[in-house]
């Protein structure tokens, strides 16, 4: 397991606004999907490809293109749907599948409500969407999922993460080839589970409280 935080000035630009609590909806939702695009960059640099022969109006050249099997992109709902659009942006041809979680405000226990994937992610690269990461929970859960269904290699793009996060991340992944990529990781949990300084609950600033 590897921790990569992207180290960019228009990333924390964005991010600073992002946790802004003056920021409303629309705007947060669309830095949202621009940060996701910046972290993607990062996140895909050892996306596999094959060598491929065009012919520009020039002459005949070799390049690359996504190889086989293709990527397959797996926001964790609800928050993680505002990661989907600037993921996929960069990466068209990928497929998507969908995991619905959510963590228990008292005991920060992780439930998963929905799955729709395939069952079989043999040999398949697999990018895990969910803007933050605080104690891991739910991240470790859905990764040991994918992994159980074959997947060789998870990369985990969140907004932000908690150190104490990260650490469980470590311990409970150790071994596997898992990266996760952060534009920061935070100083701490509060006593509530939220990160600190973080951005709140991402959730509910995209989409609101929903009950
Ligand atoms: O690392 P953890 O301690 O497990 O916490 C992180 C999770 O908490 C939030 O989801 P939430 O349960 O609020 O669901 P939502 O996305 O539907 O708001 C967030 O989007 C992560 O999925
Ligand atoms: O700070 C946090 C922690 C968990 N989930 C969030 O949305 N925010
Ligand atoms: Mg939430």
């Amino acid at each position: 397991m590897r921790t990569h935080v992207v180290d960019h000035p228009l990333v924390a630009h964005k991010l600073t606004t992002l946790r802004d609590e003056r920021t409303d909806s629309p705007t947060f939702r669309r830095l949202a999907d621009e940060l996701v695009t910046l972290l993607a960059y990062e996140a895909t640099r050892e996306v596999r490809t094959e060598q491929v022969d065009i012919r520009t109006p020039v002459t005949e050249t070799t390049g690359v293109r996504l190889s086989s099997p293709k990527p397959l992109v797996v926001p964790i709902l609800r928050a993680g749907l505002g990661m989907l659009d600037g993921m996929v942006r960069l990466l068209p041809t990928a497929e998507v599948g969908f995991l619905g979680m959510i963590r228990d405000e008292e005991t920060l226990q992780a439930t998963t409500y929905a799955t729709r994937m395939p069952d079989d992610l043999s040999g398949r690269q697999v990018y895990v969407l969910d803007p933050m990461l605080a104690t891991g929970g739910t991240l470790v859960a859905a990764i040991k999922e994918l992994i159980a269904r074959g997947a060789d290699d998870v990369t985990a793009l969140c907004l932000l993460a908690a150190p104490e996060g990260v650490e469980v991340m470590e311990r409970e992944l150790a071994g596997t080839p898992v990266t996760v990529v952060t534009a920061s990781v935070d100083e701490r949990l509060d006593e509530n589970g939220y990160i600190v300084p973080g951005l709140g609950d991402a959730g509910d600033r995209m989409y609101g409280s929903a009950g």
